[in-house]
C-alpha cells in the first residue's frame, strides 16, 4: 500500500550570498517566484499530499494560500539555521502526518526538480528505511586547498557526490534526528547528516544536474535560462 507523503519547503533564509531586495525564493522567474516553482514541483507528484512550507516570522511576501493544486499548504515560522527551519516544519506536521510518513525535504531555492528524479527519490525511499536523497556525481576534478588557497593535493573523486534535495526520509526518524544534532550543538547542513550521524546510511539517488539551488547572483542567468526553454526546463 503506497502511502501519502508530505513535502517540507524550508523557505525562510535572507539570501546573503544572492543579495537583491527580496530573499531570493521570492525571485520571480517565468512569473511565479522560486518558491513557487519548487512548491509546483512537488505537489505534481500524485503521492504527495501536500506540503508545509517554513517562513521566516517577518515574511510578507507568502501569498497566504492554505492550497495549492488542489492540496493543502500549511506555513510555519522557520528558524535561525536552515535545520532548524526543517525541524519546525517536521513539528507543525503533527496532527497531519504519523512519525511513519515519508517527508521530501527540499529547498525553496531549487525551483527546477524533475517528476521523474522524484518519482524515483520516492519508490527508492519507500523501499529504504534509512531514507534517501537525490544527489549529483561529482563530475570535476577536486583540490584540498590551504589556508592560502594553494592546492595541497587532489581529491578522488569516484565516490563524491554533491548532495542535492529532495531528501527524503520518515518524519519521525528525522525529528529525532534534527533533535539530537542540536543538542549536540551541531548544526547539519542536510538532512542526510543528521541522519548519518544516528549510524544511518541513506541511499544517493542520481539526480539532474540541472536541480540547482540558486545561491549566488550568478545562478540568477542560469536559472532564467533553464527555466524559460521548455527543452529544458525540468518542471514542464
Ligand atoms: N534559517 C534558514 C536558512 C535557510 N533556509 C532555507 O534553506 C534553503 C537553502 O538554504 P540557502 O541556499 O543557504 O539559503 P539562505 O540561507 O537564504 O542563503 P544565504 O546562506 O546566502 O543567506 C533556502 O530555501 C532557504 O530559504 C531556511 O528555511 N531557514
Ligand atoms: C541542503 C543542501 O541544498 C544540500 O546540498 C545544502 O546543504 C544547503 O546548503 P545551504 O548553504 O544551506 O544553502
Amino acid at each position: 500500500m503506497t502511502s501519502g507523503v508530505w513535502a517540507v519547503v524550508p523557505a525562510a533564509g535572507v539570501g546573503r550570498r544572492f543579495g537583491g531586495d527580496r530573499p531570493k525564493q521570492y525571485l520571480e522567474v517565468q512569473g511565479k517566484p522560486l518558491l513557487v516553482h519548487a512548491l509546483d514541483a512537488l505537489l505534481r507528484h500524485p503521492r504527495v499530499a501536500g506540503a508545509v512550507v517554513a517562513l521566516a516570522e517577518s515574511d510578507g511576501l507568502w501569498p497566504g494560500w492554505t492550497e495549492r493544486q488542489g492540496k493543502p499548504v500549511v506555513r510555519c515560522v522557520g528558524g535561525g539555521e536552515r535545520a532548524d527551519s526543517v525541524l519546525a516544519a517536521l513539528r507543525a506536521l503533527s496532527g497531519k502526518a504519523s512519525d511513519q510518513t515519508l517527508v521530501l525535504v527540499h529547498d525553496a531555492a531549487r525551483p527546477n526538480l524533475a517528476l521523474d528524479d522524484l518519482d524515483r527519490l520516492i519508490r527508492t525511499a519507500d523501499a529504504h528505511p534509512d531514507g534517501a536523497i537525490l544527489a549529483a556525481p561529482v563530475r570535476d576534478t577536486l583540490k584540498r586547498s590551504d589556508a592560502d588557497a594553494r592546492i595541497l593535493g587532489t581529491e578522488p573523486r569516484e565516490a563524491l557526490w554533491r548532495a542535492l534535495t529532495p531528501q527524503a526520509f520518515r518524519r519521525g526518524a528525522l525529528t529525532h534526528a534534527l533533535e539530537a544534532a542540536r543538542q549536540a550543538g551541531i548544526v547539519p547542513t542536510d538532512e542526510a547528516m543528521a541522519m548519518e550521524r544516528m549510524g544511518l546510511r541513506p541511499c544517493l539517488v542520481e539526480g539532474r544536474d540541472d536541480n540547482i539551488k540558486v545561491t549566488t547572483p550568478s545562478d540568477r542567468a542560469l536559472v532564467e535560462f533553464l527555466l524559460a526553454d521548455p527543452a529544458l526546463r525540468a518542471t514542464r
